[in-house]
């Protein structure tokens, strides 16, 4: 009889009831469309700025469409990692990948913190192999791996010894971690040395970084001696090689640093270039048909996600269903409020589930496990001849590359079968083969970024490479586990969030202009319509800028211009006050007393900004406005609008503190370098009824700028 636990799924599949959403959804878009049928009726009427208008908001309800869409069928899986445990099934191998770039911008103890976040997964040890591709050449970042896998044999058996919960070590040391887990005195005795022992690894980097260690570039270090950032031969190392099999306590996985070799005439494609090279070095070393991939800053936040992943892996009736496992991005030590909407918190919770029911979610670049064999071209609607066509010699290497040993490997993952060689692995003998798929010529005339791997052409590879693999036919799935999978670090300035902006905002508009455009891959693709509609309300999210700046500027242009674009909805001058939205009174009126005024004011938030160009065009709605009330404030007077009077003068009182403060900015021009920060109060008061004869507005709202460097 079969045991009945080894029979129950892997994973849900939950749909999320969503009927008053889609109600309220359906009806934005029907105010939408009557806004726009309005305008169309009227064009005759009125002027440029109501064309303006008409056209924005055209562009806002087709953006609208792109939503609702996106969202309409809200999908959740639940996955049940203990199932695969009692399953008793041999678990797979899986390889795991760190792209770090930059030891200055990117400390080195943060990838070290990854790395050991990842070594200590609830997962046997001689199932893992952990990559790091370094694009900065550097010996600290080596330097601090080769301290850190020393750490790790202490810091693994730790972790699995007492079920740490945190397992990358900043964040375990920084909380109360003590107090909340064991209360013996041997979990205490070790967890002190496990503190002391990380303080000093701490202390290593940091003097190392300072330059005041005993690196001196010799023994394994002589790589190092003399390279250039942009100009060096690939370096491989085995810098932690795992010789047991099975999982005692004791056990760490292999660990290898990669930097691949760089050359100023060769173009290195960036993240997709690291990313595919740690492809390729880890299909001649250890060749795990699963990959899981992070950025240097996302440590592991939940030590069972192999398993939660591998609920979907392998729960799936078919591949096909389940080409890569996506976890959304979290982070942590968010800002409050997150004023720059780096969180992505509405986008996970709507989008990212609606996504999840129709192809699946994006490919976010970190926190995924891919299947090599998706990596590697396949399709999912491939027959058995056609793969072993591929399998020829020839193809291989047109495909491939020239490396035996990889083409080998890569024949064993098309072909589906496992590994001949025996574990353990001899990571070392692979050292020269790796170094030979390092190198920046070998993936000349081979399929590498087009066809196969990461793919190039725009600065998110993520985008880019998960829509090749969906315009395949290939679905995806997210993971979503209660306690998060990884944790990153947000930007958490404004100069910061921009560049990251501009890059996602250029690389997705470069997306959209290729030939893998999801309109292309859905005509002549296997890209589900509505995955279309999805990657292209992605895509077009740097173009909604345009018509945004437009509906911007256009309450000021009309008052300037004289004009207006919004139906007009009260008199011209009130005259009684029966059409009149009156405002009720408050409870309280503030008094001078200084307590009440505290009660008062509000910390809103607090944004930073620098000089950069890129601050320019909300800078200048923002003066255009001023500008337009002004103008109306000058128009007006003449006339006996007190009401408006007194807040015209609020708001002129206000441009007079931007113009000041931003003629002392402007005078520092250029220098990007200075970052300044606006902290914005906003102090509600009411007016009274009898001061305000209009009845026109019973609340006054001041906004208090205090800015500083
Ligand atoms: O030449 C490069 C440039 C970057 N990276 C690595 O790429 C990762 C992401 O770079 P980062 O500067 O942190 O960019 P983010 O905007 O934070 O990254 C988001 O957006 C990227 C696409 O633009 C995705 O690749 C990332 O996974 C996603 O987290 C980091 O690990 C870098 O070390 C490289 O390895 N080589
Ligand atoms: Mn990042």
């Amino acid at each position: 009889m079969a045991n009945p636990t080894t029979s129950l799924p892997l994973y849900e599949r939950v749909a999320r009831k969503n009927t008053i959403a889609r109600a309220i959804e359906l009806s934005i878009l029907s105010l939408l469309l009557s806004l726009l049928a309005y305008r169309i009726l009227s064009f005759q009427d009125h002027g440029f700025g109501w064309l303006l208008a008409f056209l924005c908001e055209s562009w806002f309800a087709f953006i609208w469409v792109l939503t609702v869409s996106s969202k309409w069928n809200q999908v959740v899986y639940e996955t049940y990692p203990q199932r695969v445990l009692q399953r008793k099934l041999e678990l797979p191998p899986v390889d795991m990948f760190v792209t770090t770039a930059d030891p200055v911008l990117e400390p080195p103890i943060l990838t070290v913190n990854t790395v050991l976040s990842l070594l200590a997964l609830d997962y046997p040890a001689d199932k893992l192999a952990c990559y790091v591709s370094d694009d900065g050449g550097s010996p600290l970042t080596f330097y601090s791996l080769v301290e850190a896998s020393k750490f790790a044999k202490l810091r693994v058996p730790f972790c699995k010894k007492y079920s740490i919960p945190v397992r990358a070590p900043f964040r375990y040391f920084s909380g109360d971690s003590m107090s909340s887990q064991d209360t013996s005195p041997q979990f205490q005795q070790d967890w002190k040395k496990m503190k002391d022992e990380y303080e000093q690894l701490s202390q290593k980097i940091e003097d190392a970084a300072k330059g005041s260690i005993p690196c001196e570039l010799i023994g394994e270090f002589a790589d190092f001696m003399n390279i250039q950032r942009r100009n060096h031969a690939s370096i491989v190392k085995v810098i932690w090689e795992n010789k047991e099999a099975g999982d005692a306590n004791g056990v760490v996985p292999h660990l290898v640093y990669i930097s691949r070799e760089k050359r100023p005439k060769h173009p290195h494609h960036f993240k997709a270039g690291a990313m595919n090279i740690l492809t390729r070095v880890s299909g001649v070393m250890t060749n795990a048909p699963f990959m899981l991939n992070v950025d240097c800053d996302m440590y592991v936040n939940n030590p069972q996600i192999v398993l939660h992943a591998l609920c979907l892996l392998l729960g799936v009736k078919s591949d096909k269903d389940c080409a890569f496992v996506q976890f959304p991005q979290h982070f942590y030590d968010g800002l409050k409020d997150d004023p720059y909407g780096s969180q992505w918190a509405v986008l996970h919770e709507y989008l990212g589930r609606g996504l999840a029911g129709i192809q699946g979610p994006f490919y976010g670049g970190t926190g995924c496990f891919h299947r090599r064999k998706v990596i590697y071209g396949l399709s999912p609607y491939e027959y058995d001849e056609e793969i072993s066509g591929k399998l020829s010699d020839q193809n291989l290497q047109k495909t491939f590359g020239s490396s035996m040993e990889f083409t080998k490997s890569g024949a064993q993952i098309l072909s589906g079968s496992k590994s001949t060689s025996s574990s353990p692995h001899n990571l070392l003998r692979s050292v020269e083969a790796a170094n030979q798929v390092a190198t920046c010529v070998y993936e000349y005339g081979t399929a590498w970024g087009r066809e196969m791997g990461w793919i190039y052409g725009s600065t998110t590879e993520d985008i880019l490479t998960g829509l090749t693999i969906h315009g395949r036919g290939w679905k995806s799935t997210s993971c979503t586990p209660t306690l998060p999978g990884f944790l990153g670090c947000a930007p958490s300035g404004g100069p910061a969030t921009m560049t990251q902006h501009k890059r996602w905002a250029t690389g997705l508009l470069e997306i959209l202009v290729t030939r893998r455009s999801p309109l292309i891959l859905t005509l002549v693709g296997k890209l589900q319509f509505r995955q279309c509609l999805a990657y292209l309300w992605i895509l077009l999210w740097g173009l909604r800028s345009v018509p945004e700046l437009c509906y911007a500027t256009l309450p000021a242009y009309c008052i300037i211009s004289g004009s207006r674009f919004l139906p007009k909805c009260y008199p011209e001058a009130p005259r009684n006050t029966e059409t009149v939205f009156g405002v009720t009174q408050k409870e309280k009126s503030p008094t001078n007393s200084s307590d009440d005024d505290n009660a008062n004011v509000g910390m809103v938030g607090r944004i930073t900004f620098n000089e950069s160009p890129i601050f320019i065009s909300a800078t200048m709605v923002l003066l255009v406005h001023q500008t337009g009330l002004v103008w109306n404030f000058k128009v007006q007077t003449g006339g006996s609008r007190w009401a408006c009077l007194e807040y015209e003068s609020g708001a002129l009182a206000l441009l007079f503190v931007h113009l000041s403060r931003w003629s002392s900015m402007v005078q520092g021009f250029g220098d990007e370098t200075r970052t300044h920060e606006i902290n914005v109060l906003l102090r509600e008061g009411v007016s009274g009824r009898d001061s305000n004869p209009t009845g026109y507005a019973g609340l006054t709202t001041e906004l208090v700028l205090n800015m500083g460097e």
